[in-house]
């Protein structure tokens, strides 16, 4: 499973986003080290806070079934740019994903960029920032 392969599987899962109130389709597909894939697409909702985005519905799926240790992420919208994740989201990166795991955001025209959590979330909030001493 390549980088394109992942993208292809994050174009097929944006088929499915629920998105009544943004017509914004988003689609996520996640490697794990095992090599399942697991798919996401945002979900949205009346009361719109509620909503979740894709790639913390694949990431969630993923955790959900014993899934820890992530090797790719691929996220995909029609945007002009390759999509950058929202802020809840690359926080939700950063508690699950290790400096290796590469994060390919892109496009439907087929501009994809790969990034790594530490650059889309530079001097984050961790579990050592818990502890006191
Ligand atoms: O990276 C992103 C950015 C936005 N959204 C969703 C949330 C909402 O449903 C819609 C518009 O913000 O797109 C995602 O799923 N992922
Ligand atoms: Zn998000």
């Amino acid at each position: 499973m390549d980088h394109v392969q992942l993208v292809q599987k994050a174009v097929e899962a944006r088929n499915d986003a629920y998105v009544p109130y943004s017509q914004f389709a988003v689609g996520a597909a996640i490697l794990t080290s095992s090599g399942k894939v697991y798919r996401g697409c945002n979900i949205e909702n009346a009361a719109y806070p509620v909503t979740c985005c894709a790639e913390r519905v694949a990431i969630f799926k993923a955790i959900s079934e014993g899934e820890t240790d992530f090797k790719e992420l691929a996220v995909v919208a029609d945007t002009e740019r390759p999509v950058p994740p929202c802020g809840s989201c690359r926080q939700v990166m950063s508690e699950f994903f290790s400096r290796d795991t590469r994060i390919h955001i892109a496009n439907l025209k087929g501009d994809v960029r790969t990034v790594t959590i530490e650059e889309l979330l530079p001097f984050s909030f961790s579990s050592q920032d818990l502890i006191k001493e």
